[in-house]
This record gives structure tokens, sequence and C-alpha cells, in this order.
């Protein structure tokens, strides 16, 4: 029986995995075979496109400019600076979370004056960093984060632009460990507390009350939850307006969702139009912090077949990509569409489950039809791994943080070393003991 193709290149979804092609039978990333990258740098390793991070940019830039909405990324989907030059060569903002984003953020060249500090922990330490590099904005999430802010400007002699991130109670409709605005989540202000909050935050003269933030989830495919979220939040600027209280900024968060081989993802244009409507004629000064939407399709996991044997359902493929690679799969059930870099096979089309090396059931990458025959040295690409792949990657089973590459149509380079034991056993070597009382 001869195979069909079922890996060809998903030829439906060209704006999105258009980099990804198949050349002479061989899978490339924009000009560049990845089974030559694997050469150079073995597997497994994440391989970007600059092409496809430039157009993704370019594209959501686009469709909200109408609206006066920046774009800030949010960096803690793919933090590696050269991912973050390539956006911040474009004009684009970051989004941080922690003072490490922030360093990196800069040395990507980013101008502070481009960058928003969210997060519901921020460290005193990190928040007076920030003050003195002079971000953009800090979204605060709570009273008590409010309090730490105001004394670290009034030490400083410094003003702190501060946004009220609020909770609007809104299911994102996605999974729900990633969906951060109902009532019991541990993220911002309760909507019934902001104008109490606001009020007073705007009478003190350490802190310059620039307006409000909410960020309802992640890899959101129904646009319905931001319409009613940015409804809410239209509703509270009114309600401040009214007591007389300044609010010039809002931040309507990250979450836009891709779609796969079964979902065509979200429309640009129905997202833009959402936004106008619900909060386009309230003269703010608008940003979006999109982190998937702009890099996840930009990205592949290459991995190698390490063994195949027979199991229940479908026969195992054991590849030497893992959990602590790519972990999304094993934390929220996440299924990332799986191309294989060789040309289509003779043979009978048969379903394979993919499994790493770690020594924990959960690493599964799930099961995979129509992708067989498969042989042991075969390589596989994991589609939509630019985001949440190698920023999520530890070290578990003491396994080494496996090499990035960025491809720019016929070149690719290293954009970060694998880092192995010898590098941990360093980090391991014992301190002097300290004695205590
Ligand atoms: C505050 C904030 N902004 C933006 C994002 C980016 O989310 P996404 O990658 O889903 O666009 C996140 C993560 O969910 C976040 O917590
Ligand atoms: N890390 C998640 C999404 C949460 C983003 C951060 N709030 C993912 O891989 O999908």
């Amino acid at each position: 029986m001869t195979a069909t193709t079922p890996f060809l290149p998903d030829t439906r979804d060209e704006t999105t995995d258009a980099w990804l092609t198949r050349r002479n039978g061989t899978l490339c990333a924009e000009a560049v075979p990845l089974s030559a990258v694997a050469q150079a740098v073995g597997t497994p390793f994440y391989a970007y496109s600059a092409a496809a991070l430039r157009a993704n940019y370019a594209a959501l830039a686009a469709a909200v400019a109408p609206h006066r909405v920046t774009v800030c990324f949010a960096v803690k989907a793919s933090s590696n600076r050269n991912v973050l030059a390539e956006f911040a060569a474009l004009g684009c903002g970051m989004d941080i979370v922690s003072g490490g984003e922030m360093t990196r953020a800069l040395a990507a060249g980013t101008p502070p004056s481009r960058i928003i500090f969210s997060g519901v922990g921020k460290t005193r330490g990190e928040i007076r960093a920030a003050l003195r590099v002079g971000l953009h904005q800090i979204n605060v999430e709570s009273a008590a984060e409010l309090e730490v802010v105001a004394a670290a400007a009034r030490e400083l002699g410094l003003r702190a632009p501060v946004a009220l991130r609020v909770n609007p109670d809104v299911d994102a409709l996605t999974h729900a460990k990633i969906t951060t605005a109902r009532k019991d989540s541990k993220f911002g202000i309760a909507a019934a507390e902001v104008p109490a909050l606001y009020a007073e935050a705007a009478a003190r003269p350490e802190l310059e009350m620039v307006g409000l933030a909410v960020h309802i989830g992640s890899q959101i495919l129904d646009l319905a939850p931001f319409r009613q979220a940015w409804a809410a939040m239209a509703g509270l600027v009114r309600v401040l307006r009214a007591a007389g209280l300044p609010v010039a900024r809002l931040d309507l968060g990250g979450g836009l969702g891709i779609g796969d081989d079964s979902h065509p993802g979200p429309d640009l244009a129905e997202y833009a139009r959402i936004i106008g409507e619900t909060v386009g004629g309230l003269d703010l000064a608008l940003n979006v912090e999109p982190g998937r939407w702009l890099c996840g399709r930009a990205g592949v996991l290459v991995s190698e077949v390490l063994y195949l044997k027979p199991g229940e359902g479908a026969d195992f493929a054991i590849i030497d990509a893992a959990m602590n690679d790519l972990m999304r799969p094993a934390l929220y059930e996440a299924r990332h569409p799986v191309m294989p870099l060789h040309p289509p096979r003779d043979g009978a089309a048969r379903a394979y489950r993919l499994v790493g090396p770690i020594c924990e059931s959960s690493d599964d990458f799930g099961s995979y039809p129509g992708l067989g025959p498969l042989a042991a040295g075969d390589l596989l690409a994991f589609r939509h791994a630019g985001a949440y792949g190698a920023a999520m990657s530890s070290t578990y089973n003491s396994r080494d943080l496996i090499p990035e590459v960025l491809v720019d149509g016929a070149q690719f380079r290293l954009i970060r070393a694998r880092a192995g034991i010898d590098a941990a056993l360093r980090l391991e070597e014992p301190g002097p003991w300290s004695h205590a009382g």
C-alpha cells in the first residue's frame, strides 16, 4: 500500500507556517533544510524563522494600528534576546514580568519607554530597578503592591507611572490552567475595588496614574471573551473619568491564540474590530501584549526518533525530545502538529504515540495518526513550538538545555548554545559553610 502524504506542509495556513516548505522532499525552514541544522547542532533543537517573526509583527501591528494600538511582545513567550531583537528592531515594545526579562528586553535594544512591567509578584528590588530605568508603565495588581511602588518612588524621588490591572471576572474559554481573569484568579484587582483604589492612588504625588490594564488568559480562540472584558474596561474608564480621574492609557493584554490543523485560529481583522467597537472611541492610548501570536508559529522543535516499540492502540516512538524541552503537552494537554523531515514513504500510514526519555508518564506528546512508517533515526518537527517552548524548558533528569537556532533566508545561526551537565556541575561547586548563631 502506498502512503498518502498526510504530513505535507499545511498550505491552508500559508500566512502562518509559510516558512516551512518541502523542497526536494525534505522539510526546510525558509531556504534551510532542517536536516542540515540537525547535523550542525545535534538534536533536539529549536529553530525559529526570522521572516515569520517579522511577518507576524507586521500583520498584527497593521491590523490594530487604525485604533491607535501599539504592540508590546510578551517576553515570557520567547525570551531569547535574538528573538527579542528582531521585534525591537521593528519598533515593537515589550511586556515583561521580572527583572530578568527587563534585562533581556533592554539588551535586545528596546527603549525603556516601550517597556511595560506586568506581573502579580514583583519584588521591591525589581520595582526599584524598573523605576530607575524609567520604564513606560508598571501594571500594579494589588493594593499592597501599590504601597511598595509608592514607597520606592518616594525614596528615589521619582513619579511612578502606574496602571491598575483589573480582574473583570471573565471566562477566557481556554484551558483552565491558562485562564487568568475569573473571580478566583490570583491576577488583577476586582473591578468593584478599582474606583476607590484608583482615586486614592491619584491623590499621591509619587504616583502618576496613567490608566488600566487587563489580561484574561492565553491561547484564546473564541474572541467573545475579549469583547466582554474590553467592554467591561470601557465601562470602568467611564466611571473613573466621571469621578474626575485621569485615564489616558488602556493595556488590553495578550492572549490571542493560534490555530492548528483543526482550527483556523482567530481572525485578526475581527480582533481589531472588537478593539475599535469596545474601546476605540475613548481617546485612549491603547496597547496589546501578545506573546504566542507573534512567535508561536515561527518556531519548531526538531527531535530524532530513538526507538520504536509496540504499544496498545498505537506503537510508541521514543524520541530524544522530552517534557523538559517542551512542557506544554504535559502541563496543558497541548497538541503540537508534527511533520517528519523526510519525504513521504511507501508503507502503511501508521499512528505513533510520541514519548520522551524522561521517567514520568506525562512525558508524552500524544498520538499522531498518519505519521508512519517511521524508523529509528528519523527526524520530526513539532510545529507551533516558538512560544513557551525553550522559554519554559528545564534540565529535569539532568538533561541539557537544547540549542536554539535562528534561520534567515538561506542562512542559519546558533542563538543559544547547548547548556550541558558540565555547566550545571560548575554551578553546584559547594560554597563555604556559614555558621549561624
Ligand atoms: C500579563 C500578560 N500579558 C501577556 C501575556 C501573553 O499571553 P499570550 O502569549 O497568550 O499572548 C501573558 C501570558 O498569558 C500575561 O500574563
Ligand atoms: N505558558 C502557557 C501560557 C501561559 C502564558 C503566561 N500567562 C502556554 O504555553 O501556553
